[in-house]
């Protein structure tokens, strides 16, 4: 079995249900599912053939060196940006063929979060709303909510640039949940914090993803450690290795993580 644990992923992406069966079962709950998503920029292919699966009440770490590929993915999952070849679906909808609807079950939370840092907190996630489509009448309630569960209750008047790194990152948390998504993208959310900061938002992420369910990128393996329950490492724009909570303990996959997530070098 080690060697299952510890090795690269077969080839065949079809073979990889069998190495994640412990934490997802075949009959549990699929929000997102991207088959084969390739991306060509220039003529850099810079993501190939990179296939996942997220289910609810999941944490999923896409783990990589820096220029992995990882924001890349991850804005082809949020339908920022269009795959070369390769299907998503969001909650059972195409997301190249029927984007608002399958847009309407993401949350989104980019690199540099989408902050309008002369708003109120109260204003930005009334106008995050709005764009979600939210009824007038619903939006006072939608924003309260989004602040109750990001920490942010207190905050609703303070103008966001003035406050800490770590409440800005609630708020860009904020808007992403706003419209309660079933998929929740974080692209490195905790960049950036400070200690109890960190602690902080990897208890709110991990707090999400009990309910909804999370992908998010990182190039931390602590990180994965600390929040997920699967991991998919990206070396190179390829899906290099796969493994769920239960290898994360294991003897010898942390050296093979650091291994596989170390900057190459041109
Ligand atoms: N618009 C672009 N034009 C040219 N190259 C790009 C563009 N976007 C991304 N790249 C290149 O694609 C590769 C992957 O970038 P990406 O941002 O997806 O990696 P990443 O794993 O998220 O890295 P990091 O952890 O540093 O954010 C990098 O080499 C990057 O320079």
């Amino acid at each position: 079995m080690r060697s299952d644990i510890l090795g690269y992923i077969p080839p065949n992406p079809q073979l990889l249900p069998h190495l994640l069966s412990h934490s997802t079962p075949a009959t549990a709950d699929v929000t997102l599912n991207a088959q084969h998503l390739s991306r060509r920029i220039g003529k850099r292919e810079i993501v190939h053939d990179v296939t996942l699966t997220l289910h609810r009440g999941e944490v999923l770490g896409l783990l990589g060196h820096n220029g992995a590929g990882k924001s890349t993915v991850l804005q082809m999952l949020a339908g920022v940006l269009t795959p070369d070849s390769g299907e998503i679906s969001i909650s059972g909808f195409d997301l190249l063929l029927q984007p608002q609807a399958a847009k309407a079950k993401l949350g989104f939370l980019p690199e540099m979060p989408p902050l309008y840092k002369e708003l109120t907190v109260d204003a930005y996630l009334a106008f995050a709303a709005r764009l979600r489509l939210i009824p007038t009448a619903k939006v006072h309630a939608a924003v309260a909510h989004a602040k109750h569960r990001c920490g942010l209750s207190a905050m609703g008047k303070k103008i966001i640039a003035t406050l800490s790194k770590g409440y800005q990152q609630r708020v860009g948390i904020a808007q992403a949940i706003i419209h309660e998504p079933d998929v929740i993208i974080l692209d490195e959310p905790t960049v950036g914090l400070d200690p109890a900061q960190l602690r902080e938002i990897r208890a709110l992420i991990r707090e999400l993803g009990n309910t909804h369910s999370v992908i998010l990128s990182t190039h931390l393996l602590p990180e994965v450690a600390a929040l997920c329950d699967r991991v998919e490492v990206i070396r190179q724009g390829k899906q290099v290795y796969s493994a769920d909570r239960s290898a994360f303990d294991h003897d010898g996959l942390e050296d093979r993580l650091v291994e596989l997530t170390t900057e190459v070098t041109p």
